[in-house]
């Protein structure tokens, strides 16, 4: 790992697009080398809140302490829907853009990166693919691509948007391999997950949002029938064309 993981406080945090607020008012923290699922139902503020953890959107109150790790330390696998595979490249190509943080954009691959890049397609099952253009391959194939890429960035702090979602149950069980394996390695990995079930067996810490935070903690305190009925209200109450948030900060 490139460096050791630090603790990802949130405090009083808020992202708005044009001052309506996505999720507001969210504190607590992600320890290091924690594994926590983020839930919530559609519209929810999940996304939005990954993006500020990764520095993709800004937060317009509070603030996120990422305990000294820039956002480049980061690695951030997006919503599959926001990914153009019609780029004419391979996948070796793609997963070698996992070392661009590393060796810069124009520094020549030698034998040991393209090794690595060669192990990281092979540990996601892909061995062989390497030649093969981006358009070709499945939905499936192409999440196991952007997990091998991962692999390479080798970040201390992984977060996944919706990793699973369209993606079968034998891809599933075997990136959620990979998600364990990070774990293992002792980084932070946090992952936006719709699968309640998912998130009970793999992911021992969950924070349940609803806009703003409903509960964050032990998934089995979590995930309870009481918090999922309070976060469903929330949503619902929700006004789209409610002004900027009259909470006080
Ligand atoms: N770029 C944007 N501009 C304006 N509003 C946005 C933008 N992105 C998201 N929103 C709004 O912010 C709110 C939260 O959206 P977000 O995508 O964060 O929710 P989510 O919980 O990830 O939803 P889902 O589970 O459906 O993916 C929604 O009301 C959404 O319409």
């Amino acid at each position: 790992m490139r460096c050791a993981p630090s603790p990802i406080t949130l405090a009083n945090v808020t992202v708005a697009y044009d001052r309506q607020p996505a999720v507001h008012h969210v504190s607590g923290t992600f320890r290091p080398g924690s594994l926590t699922a983020i839930v919530g139902p559609n519209g929810a503020g999940k996304t939005t809140l990954v993006k500020a953890i990764t520095g993709a959107a800004r937060v317009d109150e509070g603030r996120i302490d990422r305990g000294g790790l820039a956002p480049s330390d980061i690695a951030y696998l997006p919503q599959q829907a926001v990914l153009d595979r019609s780029f004419p490249i391979s996948c070796l190509d793609v997963v070698l853009m996992g070392h661009w943080r590393r060796v810069g954009l124009f520094r020549r691959i030698g034998p040991t990166l393209l090794r690595e890049a060669e192990e990281a397609l092979e540990a996601v099952g892909l061995g062989g693919f390497g030649d093969r253009p981006i358009a070709t391959v499945s939905a499936g194939q192409f999440q196991r691509l952007l997990f091998a890429r991962i692999l390479l960035e080798d970040c201390p702090v992984v977060v996944l948007d919706e990793p699973f979602t369209a993606i079968d149950a034998k891809t599933t069980a075997d990136l959620l391999g990979v998600v364990s394996r990070w774990h293992g390695e002792g980084r932070t990995v946090i992952a936006v997950l719709h699968d309640h079930d998912l998130v009970r067996a793999h992911f021992p810490n969950t924070l349940l949002v609803a806009r703003e935070a409903i509960a964050w903690g032990s998934t089995p305190e979590v995930l309870t029938a009481s918090n999922a009925l309070r976060a469903r209200q929330m949503a619902e109450a929700w006004a789209e064309s409610a002004a900027v948030c009259a909470r006080a900060a």
